[in-house]
């Protein structure tokens, strides 16, 4: 009876780790455009269910040589499914320093099992629980610090328990192996691969990881959208949409300075030199004002080569004293064009507001004037 059940549950495990690869491979097209490699979910599916496959193909009858490619690839296999978890979610968090410590876990844990006598189940069981819980707990432990520095919109929490929850059980489980009772290793040797309590953990354990994986890569395009959406993707400054997301209740109760700069006689700068120059003019003009403002200040690409900036808490006087260190700085500092300075100004109108809304007309009124006397000067509105 339990045979037969264990042949069940060992042919579900296979099915699912092979429609979730299939899943993976099929969603990676769709994340390719977003710099989103999925591949490495889709592998370590498939190196799991090879290393599943292999442990349970174990036979007491095969010759000493064949138990030791057997289990040393169905340990490898598993070891590599793992770093390929590790390194897809890596890849999801930005943090682009580890595969080569994941490679290196991985292959030296690899050379040393080969060294071990195939029936070695003790030390080998020691190396793949150690390495196992290494390369998940390092998943766990990156994932809990990335979740700390400002991607608190992924949702890493599942994917922190459930790959801390394996990396504590090899870990257990390796110690067990090594200097724990005898009755431990005689489990492993007997039941590994039909046990039905293994066969439900690494189950539970696949299904789990899949769906934790899946709310760690859905969380990361909605954040990705979200960006997309509030972002001029020229310049990377906020877009025109963002600042009402920006102007909020409490922001307006505080009082906010406001300016709105107008690059001059822009049009000659795309007629000149072409409109490659102009959007690197526009990148140019970010990184200036950017430089010159505080870290709570807020700059939007309010149009073509239209510029708002918001400057919480700042009286008019603040914000006209900002609005001439931002023209003096922009006039001061040309973009470098095929190495020739390419001299650029703005026009400048100021508004400071307190508890009411942004008055956009006034504003604009006051750049016209400034563009009527003369371009490259601050006004207020
Ligand atoms: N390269 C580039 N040019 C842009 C972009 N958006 C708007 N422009 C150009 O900005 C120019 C704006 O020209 P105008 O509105 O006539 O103003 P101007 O030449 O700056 O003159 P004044 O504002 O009167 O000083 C147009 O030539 C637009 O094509 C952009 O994203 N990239």
């Amino acid at each position: 009876m339990d045979a037969a059940v264990s042949l069940t549950l060992a042919q579900v495990i296979a099915l699912v780790a092979a429609l979730a690869a299939g899943g993976w491979s099929w969603a990676s097209g769709m994340g390719r455009d977003d710099r989103l490699l999925l591949h490495p979910f889709a592998a370590g599916n498939l190196l799991v269910l090879a290393g599943v496959l292999l442990t349970l193909g174990r036979s007491p009858d095969a010759t000493a040589l064949e138990r030791t490619l057997h289990y040393w690839l169905a340990d490898v296999c598993a070891l590599s499914g793992m770093a390929s978890f590790a390194y897809g979610v890596f890849g999801v968090l930005g943090l682009n320093r580890w595969p080569r410590r994941l490679g290196a876990a991985v292959v030296g844990a690899a050379l040393l099992m080969a060294l071990l006598p195939g029936p070695e189940l003790r030390w080998r069981g020691f190396l793949f629980g150690v390495t196992a819980a290494g390369l998940c707990g390092s998943l766990a432990w990156r994932a809990r610090a990335a979740h700390r520095r400002r991607q608190e919109q992924l949702v890493v929490g599942p994917i922190i328990l459930v790959f801390g929850a394996i990396a504590l059980s090899m870990a257990v489980r390796a110690l067990l192996l090594a200097w724990g009772p005898e009755w431990a290793l005689k489990a492993e040797a007997t039941a590994v691969g039909t046990s039905l309590p293994m066969l439900w953990t690494v189950l539970v354990q696949l299904m789990v990881m899949n769906l934790a994986l899946v709310g760690l890569v859905l969380s990361r395009l909605v954040q990705r959208i979200h960006h997309l959406a509030r972002h001029d993707p020229l310049t990377g400054c906020l877009n025109r949409r963002a600042v009402d997301h920006h102007l909020t209740a409490e922001l307006q109760a505080g009082g906010y300075g406001v300016i709105l700069l107008d690059l001059d006689h822009f049009k000659q700068v795309n007629d000149r030199y072409g409109h490659n120059a102009g959007d690197a003019a526009l990148r140019h003009v970010v990184a200036v004002l950017q430089a010159g403002l505080r870290e709570e200040d807020l700059l939007a690409r309010w149009g073509g080569e239209e510029f708002l900036l918001i400057l919480p808490g700042a009286t008019v006087t603040e914000t006209l004293q900002a609005a001439e260190r931002l023209r003096a700085a922009l006039e001061a500092e040309p973009l470098l064009w095929q190495g020739a300075p390419l001299h650029l100004t703005a026009s400048f109108s100021v508004g400071s507001f307190r508890r009411e809304a942004m008055d956009v007309t006034a504003l604009d009124a006051g750049l016209y004037r400034a563009k009527a006397a003369g371009r490259n000067q601050v006004v207020r509105a």
